[in-house]
């Protein structure tokens, strides 16, 4: 149903007071169907109609849209919207239509003749249009500038509003460079009030972007960023025995909901797709890969409840209105906090009870800090000095640490995601609604395995992805396949379709001679590149599988640090009269947990070695001493030398030698005849089980030999693994 446009048509401008709260709050209402403005959106309009600059921030959600499109049904001339996606102007231009608002969007995906209406209507001198959506790269060609500064010089251009402003900052999760080109147009059109708007709440963000769109004297309005509608959750993957049919029970439970699955790369997507097909859940997969028409479909058909998920890379979502998205979920660990926050929320823009999944494992942490590391080379057109690259590789694997810090902290999800936005809230604010503070203990056991688990696991499957990359000939072609702000050539053709964070075309196309000659071989490149990747994790998948229960040097070693760390921090926390060799009594300890484990399977080891860290944590400076003085006068075998095994940023070995060599290589050695010494004599305490440890803190209560395990249900063909139902 067509609307008649309300008779409040002033113009903008210092001193103008013809906007009553009341005139606006019934615009609202009339066009949208909102009873009241929300948290800052009428400051913001205010502030905009009396030709102020203003940046807003404003959670996800929080209703950003509506502090420019009231301002067009308000005044006389026409808003220009500046958007990052082709598929976010499609949507609002759609939306508003269905309002009866005059809106349109100059893109390339529009027919010719679409696109001569739009500019006869412009050039007509009053136009029809209320609000005119375009790309950033659009606004830089001296043909368009040519005709605002037209429709400007006859007072018909009312506001700029820049969405997804952070888009403009390098600081931001989400920079593209095209936004760098609106920097001319407070010089260019002086008199129009520029809006930007975000939800991305990093400080040094906000003051890039007010800095580099040159807003004046500008009016910040910032709302708080908690979600309180959201519930948050991070689901191990290396403690699950298949993650993919987690995600599917864990969609299947959740009922028929609206929901998104943001995956690292398209490959996934599509497989995802067709698995979650396969078990009932009607899902599409969405990414720059698929052609503008399929693309537009899934989109439709998503917006429309015809297909209730889209498996999605980041090229999905970003200003996608649909109220009622119930799970976003995370296959794959995002880069930053700030874009962890934008797609998680999407959840629950109706305000209504919605959660965010997401699905950390070790692999794909590496993968991503392999991706940041070698993304910086992929700046350099648009960052010269190499002190501002070196910069932003470094932002981007500290910004990604702070999400890592998320997944295996065991604190309050929602505090940490708003302390990272430097917001200070109280402990109850989450009020149990994320995994940490509604279920404490399971969680805590969970991190308790994972360090266990991982920090054994983490030389191979690092080590896998530094052989693909290692197979590249050349790492600077290899480190474009992560670049998607290679978009040199400008033109309007190029934004929106290189949304995926981790494709190649698009970003690979931004210049036209690339597009002629070296893009086909570069996607072949990349994609042995990949080929590479996954034969080679198949292969050491199968032998994993071979070796299922052997306890490798490599995950002793692994052990042996831990405990050299434990028996440290022994030393830190018992003050300077408790001192012991710590290296020695690393090794004789992990002998001691692989003498009594190691042959029967490695969930026992684990569980050894986190119990003697346990120990190691409470025990006194008595208990302490009388178990390992008692060791000083027995001769240790030789200690290997320092490993790099822990030390994330180096690349790591694929088959590791046995470090701790002559105890580990040989039990019956000296330490074996160091049981029958008088340190045998003197047994650990007794060790209770992760299970016992965290129920015995909690309850006190007294355990039976069965050795009670949580409430977990522990996968029956597995008992590592486990298939968590909190
Ligand atoms: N005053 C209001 N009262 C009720 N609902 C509102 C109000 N303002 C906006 N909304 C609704 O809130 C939802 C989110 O609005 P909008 O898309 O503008 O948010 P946003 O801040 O731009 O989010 P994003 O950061 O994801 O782009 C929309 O469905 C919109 O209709
Ligand atoms: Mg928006």
């Amino acid at each position: 149903m067509k609307k008649s446009s309300l008779p409040l048509r002033g113009s903008i401008g210092p001193g103008n007071h013809e906007y009553s709260n009341e005139s606006l709050v019934k615009l609202l209402r009339w066009h949208f169907g909102h009873s009241e403005f929300r948290g800052k959106q009428l400051e913001t309009i205010k502030a905009v109609l009396s030709g102020k600059d203003c940046f807003c921030l404003m959670p996800t959600g929080g209703g950003k849209s509506v502090c420019y499109q009231i301002p067009a049904l308000a005044t006389k001339g026409i808003v220009l919207v500046v958007c990052p996606l082709i598929a976010l102007m499609e949507n609002q231009v759609m939306a508003l239509k269905e309002k009866g608002i005059s809106a349109e969007y100059l893109s390339s995906t529009q027919s010719i003749q679409d696109k001569k209406k739009i500019h006869e209507d412009l050039d007509s001198g009053k136009p029809a249009l209320r609000l005119l959506y375009v790309t950033p790269e659009l606004i830089a060609t001296p043909g368009f500038m040519a005709k605002l500064m037209k429709i400007y010089s006859r007072g018909l251009l009312s506001l700029i509003a820049i969405d997804e402003a952070h888009c403009i900052s390098t600081w931001g999760h989400d920079f593209r460079p095209g936004y760098r080109k609106l920097s001319s147009l407070r010089s260019r059109l002086p008199n129009v009030p520029i809006l930007a708007l975000t939800a991305t709440a990093a400080p040094k963000v906000q003051k890039d972007v007010i800095a580099s769109l040159g807003l004046q004297n500008p009016l910040v309005l910032m709302s708080s960023f908690n979600r309180p509608n959201i519930y948050y959750e991070v689901r191990y993957k290396d403690l699950l025995d298949d993650p993919l049919a987690d995600l599917s029970k864990q969609l299947k439970a959740s009922g028929d909901v609206c929901g998104i699955i943001y995956c690292l790369e398209r490959a996934l997507c599509d497989q995802l797709s067709v698995y979650l097909g396969k078990y009932g859940i009607s899902c599409a997969a969405y990414h720059a890969g698929l052609k503008n028409e399929l693309r537009k479909s899934v989109l439709e058909d998503w917006l429309s409840s015809k297909i209730q998920v889209v498996v999605a890379t980041v090229a999905f979502g970003m200003g996608i209105d649909r109220k009622d998205v119930r799970v976003v979920c995370h296959f794959n660990i995002p880069k930053s906090m700030e874009a962890f926050y934008q797609e998680s929320g999407r959840a629950g823009r109706d305000q209504l009870p919605s959660k965010s999944l997401l699905y950390y494992g070790l692999e794909d942490r590496r993968r991503m800090e392999f991706i940041l590391r070698n993304s910086s080379s992929a700046d350099k057109k648009i960052l010269p000095s190499s002190s501002s690259q070196k910069k932003l590789s470094e932002k981007s694997l500290t910004d990604f640490a702070q999400m890592v810090e998320y997944c295996e902290g065991s604190g309050c999800r929602r505090k940490q995601i708003l302390e990272s936005f430097g917001e200070q809230v109280p402990a109850f604010i989450c009020s149990k609604s994320c995994d940490a503070c509604k279920h404490p203990n399971t969680v805590a056991a969970y991190l308790e395995e994972l360090t266990t688990t991982c920090a054994v696991g983490r030389n191979n499957s690092s080590s896998r992805i530094f052989v693909s990359s290692s197979n590249m000939n050349d790492e600077k072609e290899f480190s474009e396949f992560w670049n998607r702000k290679d978009e040199a050539s400008g033109s309007e053709e190029d934004i929106s379709d290189s949304d995926d964070d981790t494709e190649v075309v698009k970003s690979l196309a931004g210049t036209k001679s690339l597009k002629k000659s070296g893009l086909n071989e570069k996607i072949a490149l990349l994609e042995r590149a990949e080929e590479n990747y996954y034969q080679n994790k198949i292969s050491v998948k199968q032998n994993d599988k071979q070796d299922k229960n052997v306890v490798s040097a490599s995950f002793r070693e692994a052990s042996r640090k831990r405990l050299e760390n434990a028996i440290e921090q022994a030393q830190q926390r018992l003050g300077s009269s408790f001192k012991i060799e710590v290296e020695r009594y690393a090794c004789f300890l992990e002998h001691e947990c692989y003498e009594k484990y190691g042959r029967t399977g490695k969930s026992f080891y684990y569980s050894q070695v986190a119990s003697t860290m346990r120990w190691l944590s409470t025990a006194d400076s008595k208990e302490l001493t009388s178990r390992l003085r008692a060791e000083e006068n027995t001769e240790l075998p030789a200690l290997p030398s320092p490993s790099p095994m822990l030390d994330l940023s180096k690349s790591e070995k694929t088959n590791e030698e046995v470090h701790c060599s002559p105890v580990l290589e040989n039990p019956a050695s000296n330490l074996s005849k160091q049981n029958a010494s008088p340190a045998a004599a003197a047994p650990l305490p007794p060790i209770p089980s992760f299970a016992e440890f965290v129920n015995g803190r909690m309850e006190k209560a007294n355990h039976s030999n069965k050795s009670p395990r949580l409430s977990i249900n522990r996968d029956e063909k597995d008992p590592v693994k486990r298939t968590r139902l909190l």
